[in-house]
């Protein structure tokens, strides 16, 4: 598990890496020159073709989706100056904590 999570943080590395680089030799850079509406919409394209390939498409193509919503939600991340580590530890708090209690216990702080 460590070991996925930790291609996450190298790719985020390497977006890092391209910011204020040139965007006709990179495309990350291209991305962030664009601003961050256009990464954001990306990133919905993105996931958009990921819900096509789930819905309708093979196990490969899922996987090829996945990982191009993935980098694009990383450069997302970059842009905003979310550190990926944040995240891995919103996730590791939320580890075993079922969702259904989860969403219980806010409607009752509401
Ligand atoms: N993981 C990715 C990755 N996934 C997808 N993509 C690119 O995302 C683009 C998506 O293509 P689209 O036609 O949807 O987008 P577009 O060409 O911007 O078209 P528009 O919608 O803007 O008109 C393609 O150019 C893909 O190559 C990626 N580009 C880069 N990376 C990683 O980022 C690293 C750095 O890349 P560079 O910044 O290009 O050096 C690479 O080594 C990879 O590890």
């Amino acid at each position: 598990m460590a070991q996925d999570v930790e291609i996450l943080n190298e790719l985020y590395k390497v977006i890092l890496s391209r910011r204020g680089t040139d965007p006709d030799k990179s495309y990350t850079a291209k991305l962030f020159s664009r601003g961050r509406g256009k990464i954001a919409q990306k990133f919905g394209e993105e996931s958009v073709e990921t819900i096509v390939a789930a819905l309708s498409e093979g196990r490969d193509e899922l996987a090829a989706e996945s990982a191009d919503m993935l980098y694009h939600l990383l450069v997302l991340w970059a842009d905003c100056g979310l550190e990926p580590g944040k995240v891995w530890a919103e996730l590791e708090r939320r580890l075993g904590t079922s969702g259904i209690d989860e969403k219980k216990s806010r409607a009752k702080k509401s």
